[in-house]
């Protein structure tokens, strides 16, 4: 049977999936996360060593399908430079930027090797869709206040512009007049104003985000540099410190929601008092996205795994409903997104970019 698989990196999992697609839209075949153990993991020495060894888990996950053919391999993009939205073909020079000078480290910059060397082996494409780097920031958002540090976007794109897709669809209106405040609430948190469904400002880990499971999200910067000459960390100690052991992980031990959940339950005060917390700067960030977009979006969307947690959504919407309707897609919808990316290309409605495709950065205003 023909299908399209995707690869999907994250820190301790590599999440594939296998997709038809008959020109209507795509049917998962099998989605499985490959579980990768932890200790394992960390005795690489970066991401880019991972490679052998999650080509070699994904292997044994084809082998074990012998009568799939594939006919294309849609990888997470990672943290690239900034790219317009869509599909980028997968080449040797996206494989070693990717691999060797991405911005940041990330597990999504392995999605672009792996397609290629899985494509490679079963002779057929091999693309990415939607990585962290789209940048449809305009001009007006771009300014920080110090010309040192512009703003750029580093957001949950696959599973934010997929999701808007699908409220679009329901909503039926095209795309590219969707407005909406999406917010992807996973291990890590983007809010997003969409407008026009472009994604003209949003949270992200690199600034300004509520904390999430396991990221500190925006600090408030005087008392950071302080932290930062304080000569408790060096660099890379620090980042860890903000960005992998962060957030809800960093007040209470854990990163998973769920753990939070039954330790409030259990009359944890703490617990409350940190879930309360990251309730309350999320609903702040949905309230700034709406002022984005002059307080009238057409709906508020929760998408990401903790929009799977019945108490957290209610909490959002009791705050967010007289903005607009509250819309959920619990869970992140990255695989079929990817899916979509490259069924959209093999059925020839979008051409795949090739790397590096000239940004839609719009130049400075001076
Ligand atoms: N049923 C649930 N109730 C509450 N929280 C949940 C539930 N299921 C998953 N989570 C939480 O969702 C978070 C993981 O979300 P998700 O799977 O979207 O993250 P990820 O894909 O690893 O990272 P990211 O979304 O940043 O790319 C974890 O903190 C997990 O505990
Ligand atoms: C889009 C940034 C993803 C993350 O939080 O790492």
């Amino acid at each position: 049977m023909d299908a399209i698989l995707t690869i999907n990196p994250g820190t301790t999992t590599t999440r594939l999936g296998l997709f038809t697609s008959d020109g209507a839209g795509v049917r998962a075949l099998a989605e499985v996360t490959l579980d990768h153990d932890e200790a394992v993991m960390a005795a690489f020495p970066d991401i880019a060593a991972q490679l052998p060894f999650r080509a070699e888990a994904i292997g044994t996950f084809l082998r074990g399908r012998p009568s799939v053919r594939l006919v294309a391999v849609a990888g997470r993009g990672g943290m690239l430079t900034p790219v317009p939205p869509g599909v980028i073909a997968v080449d040797d020079a996206l494989v070693d930027f990717a691999l060797h000078r991405p911005l940041h480290p990330h597990a999504s910059n392995l999605g672009a090797p792996l397609a290629q060397r899985i494509a490679a082996a079963a002779g057929c494409p091999a693309f990415i869709v939607d990585p962290v780097s789209v940048d449809e920031l305009p001009p007006v958002a771009r300014i920080s206040g110090c010309p040192d540090i512009p703003r750029f976007s580093f957001v949950h794109a696959l599973n934010i512009r997929a999701c808007g897709r699908r409220l679009a669809g329901e909503l039926g209106k095209p795309f590219a007049a969707l407005d909406a405040v999406v917010a992807h609430l996973g291990a890590g948190i983007s809010i997003a104003a969409l407008k026009g469904g472009r994604i003209v400002e949003s949270t992200n880990r690199m600034e300004n985000s509520p904390f999430s499971p396991e990221r500190a999200g925006g600090l408030p910067p005087m008392a950071l540099i302080d932290l930062c000459y304080s000569g408790g960390y060096d660099k890379t100690a620090l980042k860890q410190r903000l960005y992998g052991r962060g957030g809800v992980f960093a007040y209470l031990g854990t990163k998973d929601m769920r753990r939070v959940e039954a330790m409030i339950d259990a009359g944890d005060a703490r617990a409350d008092l940190v879930w309360q917390a990251m309730v309350y700067q999320i609903v702040k960030a949905i309230g700034a996205m709406a002022a984005v977009l002059d307080f009238r979006p057409d709906a508020v969307l929760l998408t990401g795994g903790m929009a799977q947690s019945a108490r957290l959504r209610a909490a959002i919407t009791a705050r967010c409903s007289a903005l607009a309707p509250v819309v959920c897609y619990p869970g992140s919808h990255e695989s079929a997104a990817l899916a979509e990316g490259a069924a959209r290309v093999l059925a020839g409605q979008e051409i795949a970019r090739a790397w590096p495709p000239a940004p839609e950065v719009e130049p400075m205003p001076w």
